[in-house]
C-alpha cells in the first residue's frame, strides 16, 4: 500500500496519528465525466463523448467501490462497449499490481505492470492515493473519473444514445431518496465498515462500530415491506448497499471486526443480499477469491500472518422469496 507523490511511488501505510486513530478517506482526483455529446458535467472538463469502444475501466474484483461499476457496466449491457481490467487480489508494497492469477485480466492498453504506471500515463505528476476503480479513455489517453459514485451515474446514462441496455437507476422522481440512503449507508456502512478496520485506536473503533450496526437495523427494517430499497424497483441505492452485503460475513466481521451480528441474522437482509445477487448478471461480478485473499492478505498491519479464513459457508443461490413484496 503507499501512494504517488510528483509522479514517484512510496509505499506507506495509511496516516492515523493526525486524525485521533480514525481513517479518513480522501477525495477521488479526477472527476471529469462521459457525456452523450462530449459537453462537461457537473465537474472536471468536457471532450469525454460516449463512444462504444471508446472507454476502459480498471478494476479490483476485491473493492466494493470498484465492483458498483462492474454491475453497472452489466445492468446497462455495457460489456461489449467499455473493456475491463482487472487487478491481482493482493495489494502490498507497489500498489496493485497486474501480476498473473486466476481472475487477474493485464493491461492491453497502458500495458502496465502496476495501477499506479497507469495514473502516471495520465499524469506523469500526480500526488494522490492510487486507487480502484478507474475509467479510461482510449481517445485522449488519459483518466476520466476515479471516484466510483460518478463512473456509476456516468454508466447509467451516458451511452443511452449508443446502444446502452434500457434502464434508468437514478430517476429523477426517486433522487432526493436515493441521495438521503446514500449519504447515510456511505457514510455508516459502505465506509463505515473501513472506519472500523482500519481504526488505531478502541475509540475511534468504537465510533464507526455503533452507527453501522444501526444502520443495518434501519436497514433491516426497511426491507421488510420493500423488496428494493426505493419500493418495487431496483435502483443505483441497492447496487451500492449490495457490494458490502455481498463482502460482510466473509470479511468485514472478523477481518474488520464488524461483529456484533453478521448479515445472516438479518433474515430480510440476508435475503435481499441473495436476491441482488441472482439478479441477471450480477452473480458473475462476485469473486470469493479476490474478496477473501485481498483482504486478509493485503492488510498485513491487521492480520500479520496473512491466513485466510476458511469459512463461512454462505448459499447466495438459495431461494429468498422476495418477489412477493412487489405489489
Ligand atoms: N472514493 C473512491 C474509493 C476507491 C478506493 O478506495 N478503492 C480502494 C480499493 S477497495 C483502493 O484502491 N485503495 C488503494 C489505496 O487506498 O491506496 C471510489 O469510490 O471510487
Amino acid at each position: 500500500m503507499g501512494l504517488l507523490v510528483d509522479g514517484q511511488w512510496h509505499d506507506v501505510w495509511y496516516d492515523t496519528a493526525a486524525s485521533g486513530g480514525r481513517f479518513v478517506r480522501k477525495d477521488s482526483a479526477f472527476r471529469s465525466f462521459v457525456t452523450a455529446d462530449g459537453s462537461p458535467g457537473p465537474t472536471g472538463s468536457g471532450g469525454f463523448k460516449a463512444e462504444p469502444g471508446r472507454y476502459h475501466l480498471y478494476v479490483s474484483l476485491a473493492c466494493p467501490w470498484a465492483h458498483r461499476t462492474l454491475i453497472m457496466r452489466t445492468l446497462k449491457g455495457l460489456d461489449e462497449m467499455i473493456s475491463v481490467s482487472v487487478v491481482h487480489w493482493l495489494m502490498r508494497e507497489q500498489g496493485w499490481t497486474f501480476a498473473n492469477g486466476p481472475g487477474v485480466v493485464p493491461d492491453g492498453l497502458n500495458h502496465a505492470q502496476l495501477l499506479h504506471q497507469v495514473y502516471t500515463a495520465a499524469d506523469p505528476r500526480y500526488s494522490g492515493r492510487v486507487t480502484v476503480p478507474v475509467l479510461w479513455d482510449k481517445a485522449q489517453r488519459t483518466i476520466v473519473n476515479n471516484e466510483s459514485s460518478e463512473i456509476i451515474r456516468i454508466l447509467n446514462s451516458a451511452f443511452d444514445g449508443v446502444g446502452a441496455a434500457p434502464g434508468d437507476y437514478y430517476p429523477h422522481a426517486l433522487r432526493d431518496e436515493i441521495d438521503a440512503i446514500n449519504a447515510r449507508v456511505y457514510d455508516t456502512l459502505n465506509n463505515g465498515v473501513y472506519k472500523s478496520g482500519f481504526a488505531t485506536t478502541q475509540g475511534a473503533y468504537e465510533e464507526a462500530i455503533a452507527p453501522l450496526f444501526a444502520t443495518l437495523d434501519w436497514l433491516e427494517d426497511r426491507l421488510a415491506t420493500r423488496r428494493f430499497l426505493l419500493g418495487d424497483v431496483l435502483t443505483e441505492a441497492d447496487v451500492r448497499l449490495f457490494t458490502t452485503l455481498i463482502r460482510f460475513d466473509a470479511v468485514y466481521v472478523g477481518h474488520f471486526k464488524c461483529n456484533i451480528r453478521r448479515i445472516a441474522d438479518y433474515p430480510h437482509l440476508s435475503a435481499y443480499t441473495r436476491d441482488l445477487y441472482q439478479w441477471p448478471g450480477i452473480a458473475a461480478t462476485v469473486n470469493f477469491e479476490h474478496i477473501k485473499r485481498h483482504y486478509y492478505e493485503s492488510h498485513r498491519t491487521i492480520n500479520p500472518t496473512g491466513i485466510v479464513p476458511v469459512g463461512p459457508q454462505q448459499d447466495f443461490t438459495a431461494p429468498h422469496g422476495r418477489e412477493r413484496l412487489v405489489p
